[in-house]
C-alpha cells in the first residue's frame, strides 16, 4: 500500500467518525493481552532453569494464574470492542454513502448502473468492515507480540536473534511481489463483480423486456461470459494464494529448524540454558504466528484497497448544488429565458424562451425526441442548463433551495411510480407535515381514487408495489394525482397519458387532473386535442427550438407543424378512440 493510498484510507476512516474512546480502550487491552502473553515463556524459563518444588510458591503460582487470566480476558475484550468499532465505522460509512448517493445528481445516475452502487454499499463496505473488525485486532496484537518478543529475544541471546531477524526480510522479498500481483487481480475482480451486480440488477429489473423479446438464451450467454470471467480471476487469485502461504510456511519452518538447531548446539556447548532454549522457541512461535496473521492482513488490505478506492471515488462525486433561498410562496410567473441544453455536445434545447403565467395552463407539443421531457427535467432542476436560466419572478431558480423548489412542483407522469408500502404511505409520501385521515380521503376522492381504494379489503392499508397488489396504470396515476393534491403544489408538470390508458380510465384520470389543475400554474406535455384546445397557450417544440407560441386557433393557421400534428396525430388519435372533439 503506497503512502497516497494509505492516506486516503486514513481520510476515509476519519470521515466515518470512529468511536475513538472505544478504539483506544480496545487498543490498550490488545497491548495488555500481548504483553501478558509475552510474560508466559519468561515464567517457564525461570521454572525450568533450576527447577525445585520450593520455588513453586503460592505467590508465583497466583502470579502465573493472574497473568494467564489477564491475557484471556484482555483478548476477549479486545476482540469484542474492535468488533464494535469495526461495525460502527461501517454503519457510519454506509450512512455517509447513502446520504451522498441521495444528494448526487440525475446526470450521475444516468451514467451509473444502480447495481454497481448497491455493490459499493454492500460488498465494498463489508470488505472494509472485515478488515477493520477482524483483521485490525490481530494486526495490533501481532505487532506488539513481534516487537515484544524480538526485544526479549535480544536480551536472551542476541546472536540467535540476529540470525532470525535477518531471515525475515528475505521472506518479505519473496512475498511482496506476490502480494502486489494479488492486489492487481483483486481490483479487477471487484470491478468485474460490481459490473456483474449491475448487469444482474438491470436484467432482473427489465425481465419483462427480456421475456417479451424471448432473449433469455442471449442474456444467459452474456451473464455466463461475465460469470466465467469472474471465475478466471478467482482462479488466478487462488493460484497466487496457493503459492503465498506455502512459500511463507516453508521459509518459516526452515527458519525454525535453523534456529532450534543452532540453539541446541548452544545448549550443548553451555552457552545458553535449557530454559532459555524453551523460552526462545516459545517466543519464536509468538513471532511466527503473528507474521502469518500479518500476511493475511496484507492480503485483506490489498482487497480493501480496491474497495476503499471505489468508495472514495464515489464520495468525490459532486452532489447537487442545494441553493440558499427558500422559494417564496405563492409563486409568481415562471420565465424560461434563452435556455439551451445538451446531455453531451449534441444540443437538445436551443435558445428556448417562454413564460408560464401563474394559474394558467401551458401545453407543449412536438414530435417525439424534440426535447419536451428534457425541458421538464430542467424545470425540476435535474439538469443544469448549458446557458440561459429559469426565473421565478426575478429570482433565478438556481438560487432557490432544491427542496423548496421541488416541493412546490407536482409531477404526474405517464407511468407514475409507486413505492412498496400501503396506499396511505404512498399518498402521504414526501409530505412535510402530518395530514388528517379526512384530508387523505378527500384527496383520494378528488383524484377519483377513492372507489378503487375502498374496493380492496384492506382499503387504504392495502400493501402495494413489490410486496402487495399491483395497480393498473390508471390507478397509479390517480394515486399520483391524489398525492399531488395533498402536496398542494404551485406548479404542475403533467406528462399526459397517450395510449397507456383505455378511454374509460382516461376519462376518470382526466377528470381528476382537471380538479388538480384548478388555480395552479400547469405545464402539460399534450397528446390530446382536448388538452391543447383548453390550454391558455401552446408551445410548439421542433428539434429543441420553439417554432410557435400561441392559442390553438392561431397556431393551426400560423404553424405548419402544429397544423400537421392536429390533422394527423391528434385527430387520428381521437378518432381511434371514438372520441370526436
Ligand atoms: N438522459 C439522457 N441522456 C442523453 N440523452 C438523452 C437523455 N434523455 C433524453 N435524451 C435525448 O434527448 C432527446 C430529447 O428527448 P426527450 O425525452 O426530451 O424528448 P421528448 O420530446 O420528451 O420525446 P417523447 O415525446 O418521445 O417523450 C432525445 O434525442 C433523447 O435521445
Amino acid at each position: 500500500m503506497n503512502a497516497a493510498t494509505f492516506q486516503s484510507f486514513y481520510l476515509l476512516l476519519k470521515k466515518t467518525k470512529p468511536p475513538v474512546g472505544l478504539l483506544s480502550a480496545a487498543v490498550s487491552v490488545s497491548v495488555i493481552q500481548a504483553l501478558a502473553a509475552l510474560a508466559i515463556p519468561w515464567f517457564l524459563k525461570t521454572l525450568i532453569d533450576g527447577f525445585t518444588v520450593d520455588r513453586l510458591t503460592p505467590q508465583l503460582i497466583s502470579l502465573f494464574v493472574i497473568v494467564f487470566v489477564v491475557q484471556v480476558v484482555a483478548n476477549a475484550l479486545s476482540i469484542y470492542w474492535l468488533q464494535i468499532v469495526g461495525q460502527r465505522i461501517v454503519a457510519n460509512l454506509r450512512t455517509l454513502l447513502w446520504k451522498h448517493l441521495l444528494a448526487l445528481s440525475i446526470p450521475f445516475y444516468d451514467e451509473t448502473k444502480s447495481g454497481e452502487l448497491v455493490s459499493r454499499l454492500n460488498s465494498d463496505a463489508t470488505t472494509l468492515q472485515q478488515l477493520l473488525s477482524e483483521q485490525l485486532v490481530r494486526l495490533l496484537t501481532s505487532l506488539v507480540s513481534i516487537i515484544g518478543a524480538i526485544t526479549i529475544l535480544f536480551f536472551l541471546d542476541w546472536q540467535m536473534t540476529l540470525v532470525m531477524v535477518i531471515a525475515v526480510p528475505v521472506t518479505l522479498l519473496i512475498i511482496i511481489p506476490l502480494v502486489r500481483k494479488l492486489h492487481k487481480i483483486s481490483r479487477e475482480t471487484q470491478k468485474e463483480l460490481a459490473g456483474l451486480s449491475g448487469f444482474f440488477a438491470e436484467m432482473l429489473g427489465e425481465v419483462r423486456l427480456v421475456k417479451s423479446q424471448a432473449t433469455e438464451p442471449y442474456e444467459l450467454d452474456r451473464g455466463k461470459t461475465r460469470i466465467e470471467n469472474l471465475y478466471g480471476y478467482g482462479v488466478k487469485e487462488g493460484r497466487i494464494q496457493a503459492l503465498l502461504l506455502p512459500i511463507f510456511n516453508v521459509t518459516l519452518t526452515t527458519m525454525l529448524i535453523l534456529i532450534i538447531g543452532f540453539g541446541a548446539y548452544r545448549v550443548a556447548t553451555n552457552q545458553i540454558t535449557a530454559g532459555e532454549l524453551v523460552a526462545f522457541s516459545l517466543y519464536l512461535f509468538q513471532i511466527m504466528t503473528p507474521l502469518v496473521t500479518m500476511t493475511e492482513f496484507i492480503t485483506k488490505l490489498q482487497k480493501a484497497r480496491g474497495a476503499t478506492e471505489r468508495i472514495i471515488e464515489l464520495l468525490d462525486e459532486t452532489p447537487e448544488a442545494p441553493g440558499a433561498l427558500v422559494a417564496p410562496r405563492p409563486f409568481t410567473d415562471v420565465t424560461v429565458d434563452h435556455l439551451s441544453f445538451g446531455y453531451n455536445e449534441t444540443p437538445i434545447l436551443q435558445d428556448v424562451s417562454f413564460t408560464l403565467p401563474r394559474g394558467k395552463t401551458t401545453a407543449i407539443v412536438g414530435p417525439s425526441g424534440s426535447g419536451k421531457t428534457t425541458l421538464f427535467a430542467i424545470l425540476e432542476r435535474f439538469y443544469q442548463p448549458t446557458s440561459g436560466q429559469i426565473r421565478l419572478g426575478d429570482q433565478s431558480i438556481a438560487d432557490l433551495t432544491l427542496s423548496s423548489w421541488r416541493q412546490a412542483i407536482g409531477y404526474v407522469a405517464q407511468d407514475s411510480p409507486v413505492l412498496s408500502g400501503t396506499i396511505r404511505d404512498n399518498l402521504i409520501y414526501g409530505l412535510a407535515e402530518d395530514v388528517s385521515e379526512d384530508k387523505i380521503r378527500e384527496a383520494a376522492r378528488m383524484a377519483n381514487a377513492d372507489t378503487f381504494i375502498e374496493r380492496f379489503p384492506e382499503g387504504y392499508a392495502t400493501e402495494i408495489g413489490e410486496r402487495g397488489v399491483k395497480l393498473s396504470g390508471g390507478q397509479r396515476q390517480r394515486i399520483a394525482i391524489a398525492r399531488a393534491l395533498l402536496r398542494d403544489p404551485e406548479i404542475l408538470l403533467l406528462d399526459e397519458a397517450t395510449s397507456s390508458l383505455d378511454s374509460e380510465s382516461e376519462r376518470v384520470v382526466q377528470e381528476a387532473l382537471e380538479r388538480l389543475m384548478v388555480g395552479r400554474t400547469t405545464f402539460v406535455i399534450a397528446h390530446r386535442l382536448a388538452t391543447v384546445r383548453h390550454a391558455d397557450q401552446i408551445i410548439v417544440l421542433e428539434d429543441g427550438r420553439i417554432s410557435g407560441i400561441g392559442t390553438h386557433d392561431r397556431l393551426v393557421v400560423d404553424n405548419p407543424l402544429y397544423n400537421k400534428l392536429v390533422t394527423q396525430q391528434f385527430i387520428g388519435t381521437e378518432r381511434a378512440r371514438g372520441n370526436h372533439v
